[in-house]
């Protein structure tokens, strides 16, 4: 007969000792300790003990396999008790193979749970045992499912610090289980017995108060047992592991709540993910996150990965929305754009309704290359002499005829002081005439002439002047062009260069053949029957006539009586004079005249458009009043108070200026040379505003405002001006020459770009006697090093610490006023508004330098 030792069957099912005595003495077989031997009844009894603990079910929910209780240290495993050990039967189904190989007699798996031991243990059995005897052993605990609810209810962690014992069975309660946070582990690090877990129940006596061991955890498992049928399966948490545990209690907690939630749980509600939306030109991100049912930071996180950095408060434009939306797999459909009210919306002409109308030329060049000499040349041969009686008038265009042609040339002659204006008359061009002269070549401004051009993508024909100079060298200017992209055509190319001299009027008619050709090239049309559509050439205030402007025709055809708009100035064309001075009545395309009617003075450049009366006070009044605001914010920009600070911390300086003059040309070319002196970085002029006619009152409150200085050129401020100028303390500079405007600015710039100073100590002093006299203080005192003059600023240093800085009132030796005393000599120095100087007081001479920048 086999004898078996109690530890060698502990060993054998990986459990203790004690177990095994345990277990045997309930089947009243007594072991008196571990070396005990029992006899092969015995041996059955404790495998078919530990047989049946491995059938009993497992929760189907339960986390993967926890790990083997082997690998736990003996500690942390459970105290014996009956039926209720986890831990062995993983292992012994892991030894079930070698045990089998060894012929042990096992009983039937199925029936197991009718053996003796169940029999004996009635209690045992309605701990659930008895529920379970026909599951056939799965080999797997995941595949029990009825077991899940009940162990893990007694299981479910307690909140820090408290104990099983006060807790009521309901612990587990839904409302517990909301209000705890599902871990609490950290709370837990110093003392896992606050774990209301299984495995941590049979630690130690004082631990044994938390846990569900021994005939409480039987109680409490008969407790849960009545509410829930297999409450008795708490046991089989001992050995899972903290997470599977907290795991499986949260996955609880849903079921619970969803059979006596108190609380009603509030769906989240979804906002609605529109598949299509509208949107304009730009969008704010908050708003196109909102229109696509999103949150701000998935839209600026997707913003983020295509590089377009920004905040939910700022604008993205409609392309970079639609990207943004399509990503969301919405569709975006364009709103049409807004109308602006100060605009007036374009007549899109009929191709059929377009007819051949003259081009209209700009000449272009090098300073001195002679464009008004060719401009000139042009109107005398063609304009004066073959127009028999016609008196030029000066208005900024005319227009010659060639060939039974016409052709607009408009009379801007270049200067850099008029970049401004000749870049919009290339926006008016239909051709540009580069002259170049022939002994210069190509210059600075012809390359920029060039590129003017070429942006406005206005063809261009060279006229190389001057070639009746001995110097002149026209295949030099040709190869010159050739390398900024005009080539000749007798060299291959496509530009047409035609030698001409102003002078002596030669190649004269051959330009004009070939603008004519080009313009035939280029069908060059307009459809003049609609209302007039032009551009504003050049205004002046004209004392007799009012506002004057020069119009260039372009579309339709203006009519004396027609309502105009251009800019903010609006009213009734009154009379037109063509540019031979002759009053006309209508203007088609194409045609430049002066129009009187305007109530107010239009910039050049500014679009004039013939509309009904209402629509031109009302758009006229919108634009003043946008102008206004924007002057505002400019003005409001550059405070004195931001001026003073920028000054202080060295920062860029505004100086802000008014511009006022007699035309618009004038304007333009001051306006132009003042921003071309913004070449520093430490003085920035701003126009802060310009216009034509008298410096008014309100020029000098906005030069107030905008702490400005006002350049009027041939022009003089009024009476109420100039009172406001005396009061505001403005600087009115008036001109009649721009150089001179020019220069004056430029050298204010430079007194007002601040200099730097460095402080040079010349000498140091000692006070030795103090001396008072009825208006002052002399203070006697001895030049201990360098030396003291008269014009030295001083600091009185005492203890240490400067107690006054300031200036000398005098400086004496003996009874003369001396300019410099030099180390070793005494003084007597009286000090600038400074009486309070004591013996022994140290004065240190010292000069500010400016320093020198390279
Ligand atoms: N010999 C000669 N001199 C010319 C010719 N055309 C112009 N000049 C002279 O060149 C100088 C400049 O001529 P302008 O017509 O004033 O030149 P511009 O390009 O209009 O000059 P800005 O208006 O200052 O840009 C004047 O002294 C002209 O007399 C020419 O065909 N032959």
């Amino acid at each position: 007969m086999s004898k078996y030792r109690i530890y060698e069957l502990a060993k054998e099912f990986n459990t203790t000792s004690k177990v095994i005595m345990d277990i045997l003495a309930r089947n009243n077989m007594a072991a008196k300790n571990h070396m005990s031997s029992v006899d092969q009844e015995a041996k059955q009894i404790i495998d078919r003990t530990f047989a049946r603990k491995i059938d009993q079910p497992v929760p189907s929910k339960a986390p993967s396999a926890p790990a083997a209780p082997a690998a736990r240290p003996e500690s942390a495993r459970p105290q014996p008790r009956p039926g209720a050990v986890d831990a062995p039967r993983r292992d012994l189904r892991n030894e079930q193979p070698s045990r089998q190989q060894q012929g042990e007699q096992r009983p039937h798996q199925p029936n197991r749970n009718n053996g003796t031991f169940q029999q004996q243990r009635p209690q045992q059995a309605a701990q659930g045992n008895q529920q379970r005897p026909q599951q056939p052993f799965q080999g797997n605990n995941q595949q029990r499912p009825q077991q899940q609810g009940n162990y893990a209810r007694p299981q479910r962690p307690q909140q820090s610090g408290g104990t099983n014992q006060q807790r009521p069975p309901q612990q587990g309660s839904p409302i517990h289980s909301q209000q705890r946070p599902p871990y609490q582990g950290p709370r837990n690090a110093g003392g896992t017995e606050q774990h209301n877990d299984n495995r941590s129940n049979n630690r130690g006596p004082s631990e044994q108060r938390n846990n569900n061991s021994g005939n409480a955890g039987n109680r409490f498992a008969g407790q849960g047992q009545q509410k829930q049928p297999y409450s008795n399966n708490n046991n089989f948490n001992k050995n899972k592991p903290h997470g599977a545990n907290r795991q499986q209690n949260r996955s609880n907690h849903g079921g619970r709540n969803a059979h006596r939630s108190p609380q009603p749980v509030q769906p989240k509600v979804e906002p609605p993910k529109p598949k299509n939306i509208k949107l304009g030109e730009s969008i704010i991100v908050k708003e196109l996150a909102s229109k696509m049912g999103r949150e701000a930071s998935e839209v600026i996180k997707k913003l983020m990965m295509l590089g377009v950095m920004v905040t939910i408060n700022q604008e993205v434009d409609f392309d970079t929305a639609s990207l943004i939306a399509t990503d969301f797999g919405v569709t975006v459909e364009a709103l049409p754009p807004e109308e602006d009210p100060t605009e007036i919306p374009e007549i899109e002409d009929d191709e059929a309704d377009l007819v051949i109308r003259p081009p209209v030329v700009t000449v272009m060049g090098h300073v001195d290359h002679g464009k008004t000499s060719l401009l000139d040349a042009i109107r005398q041969t063609r304009v004066t002499q073959q127009e028999a009686g016609g008196i030029t008038q000066h208005i900024g265009a005319y227009q010659v005829v060639c060939q039974g042609k016409k052709i607009v040339f408009l009379d801007t002659p270049g200067h850099e002081a008029f970049t401004a204006m000749r870049a919009r008359g290339a926006q008016v061009t239909d051709i540009a005439i580069l002259v170049v002269a022939a002994d210069d070549g190509v210059m600075p401004q012809t390359i920029e002439a060039i590129n003017h051009a070429k942006s406005a993508k206005v063809p261009i024909i060279v006229a190389i002047n001057k070639m009746d100079r001995p110097g002149a060298n026209p295949d030099r200017v040709k190869q010159q062009l050739g390398d900024h992209g005009l080539v000749p055509e007798d060299w291959g190319g496509d530009t047409i260069m035609v030698p001409v001299s102003a002078h002596q009027k030669t190649g004269i008619e051959e330009l004009l053949e070939m603008i004519l050709l080009m313009a035939e090239v280029q069908e060059i049309k307009a459809n003049p029957n609609r209302a007039a559509y032009g551009i504003i050439i050049e205004a002046e205030l004209d004392k007799g006539r009012g506002p004057v402007a020069t119009v260039l025709v372009q579309k339709g055809t203006l009519r004396i009586g027609d309502s105009i708009i251009a800019g903010t100035a609006f009213g009734k064309v009154r009379a037109m004079v063509n540019d031979r001075g002759e009053k006309v009545k209508k203007a088609e395309p194409s045609t430049p005249v002066e129009v009187l009617g305007l109530a107010d003075v239009p910039q050049a450049g500014d679009i004039l458009v013939a509309v009904d009366e209402k629509t031109a006070r009302a758009v006229a009044e919108k634009r003043i009043a946008k102008r206004r605001t924007e002057e505002m914010q400019q003005s409001q920009k550059v405070s004195l108070d931001d001026l003073f600070k920028q000054i202080q911390d060295g920062n860029i300086k505004d100086l802000n200026i008014v511009i006022k003059a007699d035309v618009q040309g004038s304007i333009e070319a001051l306006r132009q040379s003042l921003l071309n002196l913004n070449t520093g970085e430490e003085v920035r002029v701003s126009i802060v505003h310009a216009g034509v006619g008298a410096i008014n009152e309100s020029d000098v409150m906005l030069a107030s405002a905008s702490n400005a200085l006002i350049i009027g050129f041939n022009v003089r401020p009024d009476g109420n001006a100039r009172k406001a100028a005396e009061s505001e303390k403005i600087d009115i500079r008036l001109y009649r020459v721009i150089y001179e405007a020019i220069n004056d600015v430029e050298a204010a710039m430079k007194g007002m770009l601040a200099p730097e100073y460095k402080e040079v100590v010349q000498g140091r002093l000692e006070v030795r006697k103090v001396i008072s006299v009825p208006k002052t203080v002399v203070a006697g005192s001895y030049v201990l090093e360098g030396k003291i003059t008269r014009t030295s600023q001083i600091r009185v240093v005492r203890n240490g610490v400067v107690v006054h800085e300031g200036e000398i009132e005098a400086l004496r030796r003996f009874k003369d006023d001396v300019k410099e005393v030099a180390a070793g000599y005494e003084c007597g120095i009286s000090v600038e508004k400074f009486r309070d100087i004591k013996e022994g007081d140290i004065i240190e001479s010292f000069v500010m330098e400016e320093v020198k920048k390279g």
